[in-house]
């Protein structure tokens, strides 16, 4: 999918929410768990009942990775769920790769053409060799860590590097390299306050936003700093929608969260025009 084409959904449906699928089965209805996948059943059902509410959905491989194969297969029937049903939806690989060239490029191959997603989160420790791998794959996108959600995000990112900030000088970086034009970059929603400063580096940049909701971060502060002229913001929320009943009216329950995420967004979207 292009960057355009996530503007034009964000328009049409006025939401730039990005529903996070962190299945944790303890967390689940309980009447799933006698089901042959639950995880797939939990995602199928979310999705099914919020799709018309938000732009974006991303699962963290880290919930289906620490269910072995049975996770890592509930992931694959949820990519090619979404792509099949609703391939207007931007999907995101929340897995956090990054690794020398030649393995850089089999986490590239892995997330956009065995899963098929359109994009996947990088870290940017390892360097420009460890990310261009990814930046290769047309309309496919890299969304690089840049100021993280928690509170660890102090130990390095806002670290002067040259007498710059490190979370600083990987947006400037990142610029120059090669397929540039495929980045995106996570920004916390608890780091609002820095998103002034860096919209002045990338301001034209999707960025992904966790951390509302359960993280303590505020939409209206993300907004005010980090709406960008095409919007620019993919909002995630993942806990505060898809755990907001545990019973059997779990999917109801989501979509009522994602309605008020999304009824919110509109009226900011409406008065940002
Ligand atoms: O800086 C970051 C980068 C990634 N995440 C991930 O986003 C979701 C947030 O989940 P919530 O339940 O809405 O808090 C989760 O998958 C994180 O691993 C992040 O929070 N911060």
């Amino acid at each position: 999918m292009t960057t355009e084409q996530l503007t034009d959904q964000i328009k049409k449906k006025q939401s730039f929410l990005c529903i996070g699928l962190d299945v944790d089965l303890s967390k689940i209805p309980q009447h799933l768990l006698t089901e042959d996948d639950p995880i797939f059943e939990f995602n199928k059902a979310i999705i099914d009942a919020t799709h018309h509410l938000c732009v974006s959905y991303k699962p963290n491989t880290a919930f289906y990775e620490a269910y072995g194969i049975k996770g890592w297969q509930a992931l694959e029937k949820t990519i090619n769920y979404l792509n099949e049903k609703h391939p207007e939806i931007f999907t995101i690989a929340d897995a956090k790769r990054g690794d020398i060239g030649n393995t850089s490029s089999m986490y590239a191959k892995a997330f956009f053409e065995d899963l098929v997603f359109d994009s996947v989160t990088v870290a940017p420790y390892m360097g420009k060799d460890s990310v261009e791998p990814f930046l290769a794959f047309k309309n496919k996108h890299t969304i690089l860590l840049a100021l993280t959600s928690n509170e660890g995000a102090f130990d390095f990112q806002t670290k002067l590097v040259d007498g710059k900030e490190m979370y600083k000088q990987v947006l400037e970086t990142s610029k120059t390299w090669e397929n540039a034009e495929n980045l995106m970059y996570v920004v916390g929603a608890t780091k609002a306050e820095y998103l002034a400063d860096i919209r002045q580096i990338v301001p034209e940049s999707f960025l992904l936003v966790p951390g509302v909701g359960a993280q303590g971060g505020n939409l209206q502060d993300v907004c005010k700093y980090g709406m960008s002229k095409n919007v620019g913001l993919l909002i995630n929320s993942s806990r505060g929608i898809i755990y907001a009943s545990n019973q059997e009216d779990f999917a109801e329950a989501a979509a009522k969260k994602a309605q008020n995420m999304q009824q919110e967004m509109a009226v900011i979207l409406k008065n940002a025009n």
